[in-house]
């Protein structure tokens, strides 16, 4: 542990400390889990953060959380807060002109702020498929749309979205799989679109496998990534901390020649199996999927495992 103003540096980051001195950066979801990690690190690189979703005692709590963190680190906090629905056009424009107004610029958007509820897609009713794909698609794409014509167009700028472990489907997430899909594609879209502005669109598609207990408390397990290991080839979940390094290297100069891009972090576990749920052992191959989770105790998938 090093120390700074003879206080301890409890946090690391594998970018030069200053790299992101007078930036300013919107992170979506940035209170909690994957993107509280990714606005620790912005923070502790220098950037001025805002940080924004849905519920105002989520994004206080957050903040006063990474305020007092930060401090632990002998850094001054810039940390803003903007409460915004991504699914609201009007709340999107409003959090990317409020943001342009205050502070004079948006160097850098993180699409982070997402999520999904687990179900068989034969029993998602239509207002739940809307929520879905309009807070994971339709959000990302207003949000990246508002940064654009408002500030990046004219200036640059770096975008970075968020998938998920989609590659072969979702099984039990299909609205998201299909929506996160449809984000990777606009991910290529916009790299080549916004590249004469200069602005780099990339994405990262965390395995299914990112602890943070918001996250696991949306399937009511506080264990629920810890039971994905297993079909992990690097044999452990991912940190949020492993998540943010990735976007702040897709948002830094070392990777100004990326774009267009998603960048998995899943220790290969997309190239391995599909995440979480396996075919039943008595299934034949015209079968539909049945769903049995890791912690279905008459077929552990621990106990199946081959590696
Ligand atoms: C074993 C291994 C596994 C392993 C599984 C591990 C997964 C790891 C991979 C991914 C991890 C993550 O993404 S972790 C991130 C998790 N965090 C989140 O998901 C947070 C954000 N999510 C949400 O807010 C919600 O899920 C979302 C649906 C998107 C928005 O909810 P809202 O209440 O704002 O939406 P509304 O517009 O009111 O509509 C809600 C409608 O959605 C449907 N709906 C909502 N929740 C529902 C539910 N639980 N079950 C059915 N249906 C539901 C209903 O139709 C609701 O309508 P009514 O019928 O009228 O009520
Ligand atoms: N954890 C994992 O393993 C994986 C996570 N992901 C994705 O990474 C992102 C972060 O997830 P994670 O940190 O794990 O989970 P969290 O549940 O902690 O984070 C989700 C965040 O998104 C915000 N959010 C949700 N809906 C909206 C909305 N309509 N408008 C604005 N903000 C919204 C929430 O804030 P609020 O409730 O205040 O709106 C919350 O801060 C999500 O997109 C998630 O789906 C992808 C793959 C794997």
């Amino acid at each position: 542990m090093s120390l700074h103003h003879g206080k301890p540096l409890c946090v690391s980051s594998i970018f030069r400390p200053g790299l992101y001195d007078g930036q300013v950066a919107i992170v979506t979801g940035g209170a909690t889990g994957i993107g509280k990690g990714i606005t620790k690190e912005l923070l502790f690189l220098g950037c001025t953060v805002v940080i924004a979703s849905r519920k105002a005692d989520r994004l206080a709590d957050g903040a006063e959380e990474i305020r007092n963190w930060l401090q632990n680190t002998g850094r001054q906090a810039s940390l803003h807060v903007l409460q915004c629905n991504v699914r609201k056009e009007d709340e999107v424009k409003n959090l990317i002109s409020t943001t342009v107004r205050m502070f004079g610029k948006l160097d850098f958007l993180v699409n982070n702020g997402g999520g999904q509820f687990l179900s068989s897609t034969a029993d998602i009713r239509l207002k739940g498929w809307n929520a879905v794909v309009e807070t994971n698609l339709t959000g990302t794409f207003l949000l990246c749309r508002e940064a654009y014509n408002q500030w990046m167009k004219d200036h640059g700028g770096v975008i970075v979205n968020m998938a998920m472990d989609m590659w072969k489907g979702y099984p039990f997430m299909g609205h998201s799989g299909a929506a996160r899909a449809g984000v990777v594609n606009l991910t290529k879209t916009l790299g080549v679109e916004w590249a004469q502005s200069n602005v780099r669109v990339n994405a990262v598609a965390p395995g299914s496998s990112i602890a943070s207990p918001t996250a696991a408390a949306n399937y009511g397990n506080a264990n629920i990534f810890d039971a994905a290991a297993v079909n992990i080839p690097l044999k452990r979940t991912g940190t949020v901390e492993e998540v943010s390094s990735a976007v702040c290297f897709l948002l830094s100069p070392g990777a100004a020649f990326i774009t267009g891009e998603t960048i998995r972090i899943d220790g290969g576990q997309s190239f391995y199996i599909t995440p979480n749920f396996r075919l039943s052992e008595d299934s034949k191959p015209s079968d539909v999927y049945r769903w049995q989770s890791q912690f279905d105790s008459d077929h552990p998938t621990g106990t199946k495992s081959k590696l």
